[in-house]
């Protein structure tokens, strides 16, 4: 605005120092020195806009940068100080390519999570880990999220890692890195303000068993299985998923699903509490649409109230109740008085 000002005084200037006509060359010389003086200072204070815009851009750009990774680093578990190298790990990961993950974010607030490798039952290839942590850091900056549903392609849910690059990074060092690179990644899908469901068709076992623990829910289609394998494989679960699982089922069955190395069957995982439901079909595309509509249950209504819910029952499952308390008390902030709160207020519904 300032800037347009200027130039059009500028623009004016010489044409209305000549109207008089009785001094013209004073005159003409004055209004030149005038314009120049004016040309200058416009220049100089484009040039400080533009400086100062640049800068407001930049400090712009390096808050928000900040601020997600600050993020991020709260929502992980592990950094530097725990001798995590995340950038080794990466690098290593990158190496062993394979399949991909696929997330499609839908208008209604619902996205769908892909493991996406069936010549290997969807097992985890190095790159695939990398792009799980992608996806999710694109789940935690998407703001009109809701829910969202994790599924297998080829009617199969995850065989875990894929065993040709648990060889290739059979070392401690290795082995350790991998293991904070998951848990971090997987702490940080649990702690989504999106309420989520593994949707279990087929199989699945080690890491893919892990990885449906890091969902709010499960649901399983007839015939599918939930198997962690690791025992078998000289191993206990290394991605989060024996801690989540004595939260979900308690110790004692914990103990008996990775001490047998049990196959969990939809009637087993419900009565476990493993699972929420069965569902009717083990199509592919009919079990997405009945796992849709089973979570279209939780995720219908405003995104503000809906990620608040999440927020309020992640703080509750995770801290101690103190800390929980007060966090509860941070979220209601953010609702109360809010749109939906305001509107409802005026409607006054009747519970019935
Ligand atoms: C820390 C590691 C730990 C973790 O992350 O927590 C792990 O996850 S270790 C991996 C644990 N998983 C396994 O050990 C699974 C091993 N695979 C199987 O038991 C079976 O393949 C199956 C998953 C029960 C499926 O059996 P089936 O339906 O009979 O199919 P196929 O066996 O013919 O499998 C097709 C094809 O896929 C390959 N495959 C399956 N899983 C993996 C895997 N995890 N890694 C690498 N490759 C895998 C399997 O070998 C077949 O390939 P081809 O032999 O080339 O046909």
């Amino acid at each position: 605005m300032a800037s347009s000002h200027f130039s059009l005084a500028w623009l004016l200037l010489p044409h209305r120092m000549n109207q008089g006509n009785s001094a013209p060359k004073a005159a003409n010389s004055v209004s030149n020195n005038i314009a120049k003086i004016l040309e200058q200072r416009l220049c100089c204070m484009q040039a400080k806009l533009t400086r100062e815009m640049a800068l407001a851009l930049w400090k712009n750009f390096l808050q928000i940068t900040m601020k997600r990774i600050l993020q991020q680093r709260r929502l992980s578990l592990y950094n530097g100080a725990h001798g995590y190298e995340e950038e080794v790990i990466k690098k290593k990961l990158q190496q062993f390519s394979g399949g991909s993950i696929n997330l499609s974010k839908e208008d209604n607030g619902m996205a769908i999570l892909t493991l996406n490798n069936p010549k290997l039952m969807n097992a985890f290839s190095g790159t695939m880990m990398v792009e799980l942590q992608e996806r999710v850091t694109e789940l935690e900056n998407w703001k009109d999220g809701k829910g969202l549903i994790i599924h297998g392609a080829g009617n199969t849910f995850c065989s875990g890692s894929d065993l040709n690059v648990v060889k290739e990074i059979s070392n401690s060092q290795d082995g350790m890195n991998m293991c904070m690179f998951m848990q971090n990644t997987l702490t940080r899908l649990m702690r989504l303000p999106l309420i989520s469901v593994a949707l279990v068709q087929g199989k699945a076992f080690g890491g893919g068993a892990e990885l449906t623990t890091a969902c709010d829910f499960r649901l399983m289609t007839p015939g599918s299985e939930i198997r962690f394998v690791h025992k078998h494989m000289g191993l206990v679960p290394g991605w989060g998923g024996g801690a989540r699982l004595v939260r979900i089922v308690g110790s004692g069955a914990a103990l008996q699903l990775l001490g047998a190395a049990a196959r969990v069957e939809p009637e087993r995982a419900r009565s476990l509490g493993l699972s929420e439901a069965t569902l009717l079909s083990s199509e592919e595309t009919r079990a997405l649409a009945e796992a849709r509509a089973w979570l279209s249950q939780y995720t219908e209504g405003p995104a503000a109230v809906i990620r608040a819910v999440k927020k309020v029952v992640a703080a509750g499952r995770e801290l101690p109740l103190e800390a929980a308390l007060r966090t509860e008390k941070d979220i209601f902030g953010t609702v109360w008085g809010g749109p939906a709160n305001l509107q409802a207020l005026v409607r006054r519904p009747k519970h019935k």
